[in-house]
């Protein structure tokens, strides 16, 4: 039996969403069907076997699309695997203090994560532009986030190829 996988993702400047479209395409390659669809279109969990979520992460907070979706379809959701990725400066933070900040998962991330009771977290680098504030720029100059792309492709991919291996193996043939 081929498993059906939902992608479902919220994105304000289409860096999130790329990396979910990548992850589907993945996922895809392994012998999955798989629907990528922003959660604003309310795909339907009941009819997948597996779920990933992804949001970019905005002041500490995953968007509201997103936890929305969830608080929407929670029943459906805990009846499933789930695993969620979010996009944002974190594993990029370098210097005393960003090493103390790139590894912490934010209060209301890690309520999303552990509302839906999710097999694995993943917090993938972000793409972001210089700030055109002084004092944000300050920060961020201070904590090590250098703007820019910072996906990291081959990352993504191996997150992929372990989602699908449990997957698959959850799977009947
Ligand atoms: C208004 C705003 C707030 C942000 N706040 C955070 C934050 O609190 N923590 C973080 O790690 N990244 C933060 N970021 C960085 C983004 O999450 C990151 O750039 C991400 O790749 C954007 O995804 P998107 O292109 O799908 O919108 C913020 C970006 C913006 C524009």
């Amino acid at each position: 039996m081929t498993a059906n996988v939902l992608v479902a993702y919220a994105s304000a400047d289409g860096s999130t969403a790329e990396v979910a479209q990548r992850l589907g395409e993945h996922l895809r390659a392994t012998g999955l069907q798989v629907r990528i669809a922003p959660a604003t279109d309310s795909p339907d969990p009941t009819v997948v076997d597996a779920v990933i979520l992804g949001s970019p992460i905005h002041d500490g907070a995953l968007l509201p699309e997103l936890t929305a979706f969830v608080d929407a379809n929670l029943a459906a959701l805990l009846q499933r695997p789930v695993w969620l990725f979010s996009l944002g400066m974190g594993p990029v933070l370098r210097g005393p203090i960003g090493a103390l900040l790139r590894t912490k998962v934010t209060p209301p991330v890690a309520g999303v994560r552990d509302t839906v009771n999710a097999v694995e977290y993943h917090a993938f680098a972000g793409r972001f532009a210089r700030s055109p504030q002084l004092r944000i720029r300050a920060v961020m100059g201070l904590l090590g986030a250098v703007p820019g792309d910072h996906r990291n492709w081959d990352e993504v991919a191996q997150w992929a190829a372990d989602i699908s291996r449990v997957v698959r193996a959850r799977t009947p043939d």
